[in-house]
């Protein structure tokens, strides 16, 4: 799914008037509906108190007529006006007289500190205060309510966002913005949802299909994509059934020292458990009877060093290369990772402590091959573009960092972004039991699979977060959150690919 800019979202909104010939206040009355419709669905009628906080622009008319419909269908409902200017929009006071209409229990005004009402605990609060029209921080008594509403702990939606946040940039510290359970997002999902320092007001998200025009936002340049099983299914590239081993993709999975062979077994293990038809292991010495034991599908090529990489095998030519985890940063591996930079020529994945000799010896970066992915965690992340200032510097940064050296950059988290130059694809699948040691090792395993099965590298990155996140959600459902091990992420991916496509397996080949 695209994920348009508040422009790109408001600019939809004038085309949508204009060509299915309806005014802006219908197409309000069709938005704050499906809203109304959402709410209804989940409280069923309860008799719990709504307070509904209407803001005086646009959003505040969605929550006039969600209101309007809650009590023409009974619930118990007060509605106040947060009135922070009398600039009231137009639809806003259409909506305003039709309330008014239909209830003698008018909006109440809250123009000061002195109209806050009381918000209980039990209360199921609507937030439609501001939407992406907001254009600058909430202050003053405004700042106020919307930390009385965070401080009442009641049930909080918000309409379109959660009021405080903007669409395509940073709050600022310490602003006051609404910390919704649940978000009711119009059309397209706004990209602050996805980041870190943001994510956490906004809840649980639904995306509301309000009808805007396809063609408008076929068309519409985004460079951010949300990736969903859709997305996934269309980038998955089934098995033939006359095909070999040799068809799949040979893997050189690199890394791991003294004390960390078991990263490269995650890795290894996810590389055959995505499909690799053949995957070889180069480890120290001292991995030998470790991997051979405990993956006996891979093969291994050790290093003449017992403890740590120090040559890479020349001789050998693999279609992709996975280099960094458990590898340490020792001079001696820093000398493997020369000659490997210098030998091999294909993309390849390079990941942990790949990423650490990178920012150790910033002269490598020139050799890395064209499409080749990197992998870092945030902490790494910091080693190879500096401290960032927020999440949007953190992208500009990274995208910077892909186009100067030509590479896909991951930066992983609870949603993993990929960046390919300027293209940003948001990751949408995974759970907190996934914050596990070796997590990212079966990562790079997903994604050097798919690299060495033919997928673009691009594609491969993508779909591989897809499926490590989905295979975490298998996973998680199994044996809850808490118990999730690497392990059992790598196990999964084979039920991940299954369950894109509902269908037996042996229903997922061309034949
Ligand atoms: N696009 C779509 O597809 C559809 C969109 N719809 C809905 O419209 C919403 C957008 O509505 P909107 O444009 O009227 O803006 P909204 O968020 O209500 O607030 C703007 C008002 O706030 C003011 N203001 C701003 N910042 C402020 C501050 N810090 N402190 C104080 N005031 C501040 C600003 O005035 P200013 O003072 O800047 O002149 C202005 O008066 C959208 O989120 C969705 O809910 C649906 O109905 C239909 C389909
Ligand atoms: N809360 C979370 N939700 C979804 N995915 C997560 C979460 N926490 C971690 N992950 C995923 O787990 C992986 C952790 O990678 P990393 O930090 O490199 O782990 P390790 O170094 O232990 O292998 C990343 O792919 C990340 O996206
Ligand atoms: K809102």
């Amino acid at each position: 799914m695209k994920i348009l800019s508040a422009e790109q979202l408001s600019e939809a909104d004038k085309v949508t008037i204009n060509k299915q010939n309806i005014t802006s206040e219908e197409l309000m009355e069709r938005a704050a509906t499906l809203v109304f419709n959402e709410i209804n669905n989940r409280l069923q009628g309860a008799p719990i108190p709504i307070k509904i906080f209407c803001g005086i622009g646009n959003n505040g008319g969605d929550g006039l007529v969600v209101a309007r419909h809650l009590i023409q269908h009974g619930y118990h409902v007060t509605v106040y006006v947060v009135n922070y200017t009398d600039k009231r929009s137009d639809d806003f006071l259409a909506n305003y007289e039709k309330l008014k209409n239909i209830t003698n229990d008018w909006p109440k005004l809250i123009k000061d500190k002195g109209g806050f009402p009381e918000i209980n605990i039990g209360d199921f609060v609507i937030d439609a205060i501001f939407g992406i029209g907001l254009n600058r921080p909430i202050e003053g008594w405004v700042a106020d309510l919307v930390k009385m509403i965070n401080e009442s702990q009641a049930f909080t939606l918000s309409v379109d966002m959660p009021s405080g946040l903007f669409a395509d940039k940073t709050p600022g510290r310490n602003t006051a913005i609404i910390e919704a359970n649940y978000t009711l997002s119009f059309q397209s999902p706004k990209l602050v949802f996805f980041l870190p320092e943001t994510m956490d007001y906004v809840g649980d998200l639904q995306v509301l299909d309000i009808g805007l025009d396809r063609e408008f936002i076929g068309k519409a340049e985004s460079g951010i994509y949300l990736i969903e099983k859709q997305e996934a299914i269309s980038m998955y590239k089934p098995r033939t059934n006359n095909s070999h081993k040799g068809d799949y993709g040979n893997v050189l999975i690199a890394g791991g020292s003294y004390g960390k062979i078991g990263s490269v077994l995650l890795t290894a293990t996810a590389a055959l458990r995505t499909g690799s038809g053949l995957c070889t292991i180069n480890i120290p010495k001292c991995g030998y009877d470790i991997v051979q034991t405990g993956l006996p599908e891979a093969m291994v090529i050790t290093d003449n060093e017992n403890e740590a990489l120090s040559s890479f095998p020349g001789n050998f030519n693999p279609d992709v290369v996975c280099f960094g985890m458990g590898a340490g940063t020792s001079s001696k591996t820093m000398e493997f990772f020369n000659d490997f930079l210098n030998t091999f020529k294909k993309p390849v994945l390079i990941d942990a402590d790949g990423i650490n000799l990178l920012s150790k010896n910033k002269e490598l970066l020139r050799l890395i091959p064209e499409n080749s992915v990197l992998t870092p965690h945030p902490g790494e992340l910091k080693g190879l573009i500096g401290e960032w200032k927020d999440d949007f510097h953190k992208i500009k940064l990274v995208k910077d960092f892909s186009k100067k050296y030509k590479v896909i950059v991951l930066i992983k988290g609870a949603h993993t972004f990929t960046v390919e130059g300027d293209n940003l694809y948001i990751n949408n699948s995974g759970n907190p039991g996934m914050a596990t040691a070796g997590s990212g090792d079966v990562l790079s395993g997903i994604i050097t699979s798919l690299m060495g099965q033919n997928y673009e590298s691009v594609n491969a990155a993508v779909l591989g977060v897809y499926l490590h996140g989905l295979s975490g959600d298998i996973a998680a459902s199994e044996i809850g959150y808490e118990s999730v091990l690497a392990g059992d992420i790598a196990k999964n991916t084979g039920k991940a690919i299954r369950s894109l496509f509902n269908r037996e397996v042996k229903e997922l080949r061309n034949n």
